[in-house]
């Protein structure tokens, strides 16, 4: 049976603190993400991480986000966190993601600029085994820069699951979710500096709102389905 409209699922990421794990888990995250990413910000060790997700109640995902990381960095993060969902999101081939042998999702990054050509299904053929597309905007540092790209870029119909994300904050995700979701198989958000205090300090009460902002669109969608946007 497909469900016409299935809950939007919710990555939290960016964490650091305990407290922000915490927080996500109460606002009712599916999932948190670490960046292992060393140039980050919001960076995180192998053994922080695993800090970190042993906090997670079950049914709560930790993703592990690399960008063009050796496979001993991914193997001594993985070694921390066994369960985790790999996030790569940076020049990563397919193989590359399949090393460590771990469900991932490939972040497709589009250009800001509406004129920089993107083929994001060619770029779906070319990760045929990815979990997801994470979808995000090409930003200077690879990402986490707080920008979103044009969702009207997106092509109409792409046979793969994806996750919107790049500059999403409570003010705009309900926007997002009716525009980009039906597009894709299924769609799933992940926002991150859009609920931070500080980079990396993440804010409670944004968290919630966010929460609450998709909710807020699922319920519209399963009442009204007509409320979806025709793909262009
Ligand atoms: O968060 C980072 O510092 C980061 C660094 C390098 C690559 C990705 C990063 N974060 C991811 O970027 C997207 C968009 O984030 P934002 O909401 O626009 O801040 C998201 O998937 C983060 O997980």
């Amino acid at each position: 049976m497909t469900l016409a409209h299935p809950r939007t699922r919710i990555k939290i990421c960016g964490l650091t603190r305990e407290q922000d794990v915490d927080a996500a888990v109460e606002a009712g995250a599916d999932a948190i993400g670490l960046v292992l990413y060393p140039k980050s910000p919001r960076y995180v060790t192998p053994q922080r991480a695993g800090e970190l997700a042993r906090r997670l109640p079950p049914f709560v995902t930790p993703v592990l986000l690399f960008v063009n990381a050796s496979l001993d960095a991914i193997k001594a993060a993985v070694d921390q966190v066994p369960t985790a969902t790999l996030q790569f999101h940076g020049d990563e081939s397919e193989p590359d993601c399949l090393s460590a042998g771990r469900p991932y999702l490939r972040a497709a990054r589009i250009p800001l600029d509406e004129a920089s050509p993107f083929d994001l299904l060619k770029f779906a053929s070319e990760h045929p085994q990815a979990q997801a597309l994470l979808l995000d905007a090409h930003v200077e540092g690879y990402g986490g820069g707080g920008k979103a790209f044009h969702w009207s870029r997106l092509p109409p119909s792409v046979n793969c699951h994806a996750v919107l994300s790049g500059g999403l904050t409570p003010a705009n995700v309900g926007d997002g979710i009716v525009q980009v979701r039906p597009r894709f198989r299924t769609l799933a958000v992940d926002v991150s500096s859009g609920v931070e205090a500080s980079k990396g300090v993440k804010d409670p009460e944004k968290i919630h709102r966010f929460v609450a902002a998709v909710r807020a669109a699922d319920q519209l969608l399963a009442e009204s389905p007509h409320a979806l946007l025709p793909a262009t």
